[in-house]
């Protein structure tokens, strides 16, 4: 069953456009736009049940090096041990190509950047759409392991031209994440204690001495933290928000442009709904500098609304 049940809802604003910032068919900047607002809506539907899932499939997909979408479009994929737990999100996503006559790279990228937007504090990212079908099969074993040591976790990435602040910044996408299969006696222990939101808090806690209550760490988190080849990009956005967001969008939009040149592909940035500004969530004396503090009301408040607002 879906997280939040959703409702309809048509807002507008004063001008009499929708307040979720999603433009419609008729006012739209790039006609070639176009199919990608109802993809969207299906891709949110499929977001609801399974969120945020998109965004670690897009993540297991950087291994090949191309942001082309083979980790959605090949069948066996997602059979390997490695891709546990990311078969709900692919059995919802795969029919959606076909049925918008769009390719699985962009469905897979769109669904990472609403993942990522459906999380309140979510940052906007730069979408593209108009790639080809990916052409290889990537090879088995490059999945990152949380127990390689950080040498090798740093070579790999930087293998895909990620640097060491490029990836601990998208280290932060585990903000809204949990762990089922690493120790599946602690499955659904959320890497934070704010799992629900998109903050900086992982940061923090991932490098704090212990562990916050009934939260998990990846060894790979907590050694990049404290790695002396790590720390330094580790500590830019401990508490800092502001750093954290600049960062992993550009990063973001880097993963999702991999082995592509942003030239032959369209800018559908238009198509995405606003995002939610934690800033206004947060309790009283909230200053923008450290882990905000979420008040739970205004936060269910916020889901209810941007969960809703896009059907
Ligand atoms: C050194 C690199 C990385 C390692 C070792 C790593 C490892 C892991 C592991 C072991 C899990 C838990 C899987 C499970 O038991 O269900 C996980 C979850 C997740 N990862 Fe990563 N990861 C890495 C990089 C990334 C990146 C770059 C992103 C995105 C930008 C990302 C996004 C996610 C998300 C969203 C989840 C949560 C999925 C859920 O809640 O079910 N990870 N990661």
């Amino acid at each position: 069953t879906p997280h939040v049940q959703p409702t309809i809802r048509q807002a507008v604003t004063a001008e009499g456009l929708p307040s979720n910032g999603i433009p419609t068919v008729d006012n739209l900047k790039t006609a070639a736009c176009k199919p990608w607002i109802a993809a969207a809506v299906e891709i949110q539907r499929a977001l609801l049940y399974a969120s945020p899932f998109s965004l670690a499939l897009e993540a297991a997909g950087l291994p090949n090096g191309a942001a082309d979408g083979s980790m959605l479009a090949d069948p066996n994929e997602v059979l390997r041990p490695a891709n546990n737990g990311l078969q709900t999100i692919v059995g919802l996503l795969r029919p959606l190509p076909a049925q918008f006559g769009v390719s699985h790279g962009d469905v897979l990228h769109l669904a990472g950047v609403l993942g990522v937007l459906a999380c309140p504090g979510g940052p906007k990212i730069k979408t593209y759409v108009g790639r080809g079908e990916p052409k290889n099969i990537s090879p088995d074993g490059l999945l990152p392991d949380p127990n390689d040591p950080v040498p090798v976790l740093t070579a790999r990435f930087a293998d895909m031209g990620f640097s060491v602040r490029e990836l601990i910044a998208l280290i932060g996408a585990h903000s809204t994440g949990k762990q089922r299969f690493v120790d599946p006696a602690f499955a659904g222990d959320a890497f934070d204690s704010t799992v629900d939101i998109w903050d900086v808090r992982f940061y923090s806690e991932t490098q704090n001495r212990t562990a916050a209550p009934g939260t998990f760490r990846l060894n790979s988190d907590v050694n990049f933290s404290h790695n002396a080849s790590t720390i330094a990009a580790w500590n830019r956005f401990v508490r800092n928000q502001d750093s954290w967001e600049g960062d992993y969008s550009k990063a973001h939009e880097k993963m999702s442009l991999l082995g592509l040149d942003a030239d032959t592909l369209t800018d559908c940035t238009e198509i995405l709904p606003r995002s939610i500004d934690i800033s206004s969530l947060t309790v009283p004396g909230f200053s923008g500098d450290g882990d905000p503090t979420v008040d739970p009301v205004k936060l269910e408040a916020a889901i209810q609304e941007f969960r809703s607002i896009w059907l």
